[in-house]
């Protein structure tokens, strides 16, 4: 029988899909640098959370979140229909469950926009899967400016966000990579060569055990 050689080879050396986490403190870029990494790259998918906040100017229901009421978020708390869930400045945050399961079996990746506490739990539950990326401020100066020139929250809330953010960045040792977004450029070209060396790693690579069989298995050099 003929043997497709291409498609043989697509089929050894498919890979496990990945979920590739940003976290930061409030401000520091990471829904910035995750925006540029959806648009460049189309094998990773968004994972869009669940949250009881109200809608910011701009943002999409079921893009950027699903913007969901109280009673329906606890609904799926006890339905036990999120991967991990927390509450964050007074709201409440999910990744809902089915969307990411499904996608990662077909070997797709995840992108996910989520704080400390949502990397750990993924962390308890899919290690392996789990590629933690910290984004850190050039400074906590900066990090005030980049809040308010987002003009999307009040002062209040501003102030809130920059309270908590030194309790997020105590976080970061926890993270397999640190990047300090300074210019997004430079930050945006050191997550995509993360990312892509992280689909590289011989673990991801389901196939690649009875790929390097057959390789050993062929005829010897000069045979
Ligand atoms: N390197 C940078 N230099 C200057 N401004 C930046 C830089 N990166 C992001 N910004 C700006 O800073 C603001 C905050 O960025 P962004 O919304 O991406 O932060 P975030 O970490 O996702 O915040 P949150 O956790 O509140 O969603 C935005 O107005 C963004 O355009
Ligand atoms: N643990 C989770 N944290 C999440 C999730 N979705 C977003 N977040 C984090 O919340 C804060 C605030 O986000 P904002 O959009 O209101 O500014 C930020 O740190 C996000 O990373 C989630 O599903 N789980």
């Amino acid at each position: 029988m003929a043997v497709d050689q291409n498609s043989e080879e697509k089929t050894a050396l498919k890979r496990r899909g990945l979920m590739f986490i940003l976290s930061s403190p409030s401000g520091a870029g990471k829904t910035t640098i995750a925006r540029k990494l959806l648009a460049a790259d189309d094998e990773i998918n968004l994972s869009v959370s669940a949250t009881t906040r109200p809608m910011r100017p701009g943002e999409v229901d079921g893009k950027d979140y699903h913007f969901v009421e109280q009673p329906h978020f606890d609904a799926m708390v006890e339905d036990h229909a999120f991967l991990e869930w927390a509450h964050v400045f007074g709201h409440s945050y999910g990744t809902p469950k089915a969307q990411i399961w499904n996608g990662m079996k077909e070997g797709r990746d995840f992108l996910f926009d989520i704080d400390w506490q949502g990397t750990q739990q993924l962390n308890q539950r899919a290690s392996e899967d789990v590629v933690p990326v910290f984004i850190l401020p050039p400074s906590i100066d900066e990090l005030r400016r980049r809040l308010i020139a987002r003009g999307t929250d009040a002062p209040k809330v501003i102030e809130a966000r920059m309270e908590r953010a030194r309790a997020e960045i105590s976080h970061w040792s926890e993270y397999r990579y640190v990047v300090v977004n300074d210019d997004v450029e430079s930050c945006f070209a050191k997550v995509r060569e993360i990312l892509h060396a992280e689909r590289m790693r011989r673990e991801r690579q389901t196939g690649l055990v009875s790929f390097v069989r057959e390789l050993m298995a062929g005829p010897p050099p000069g045979a």
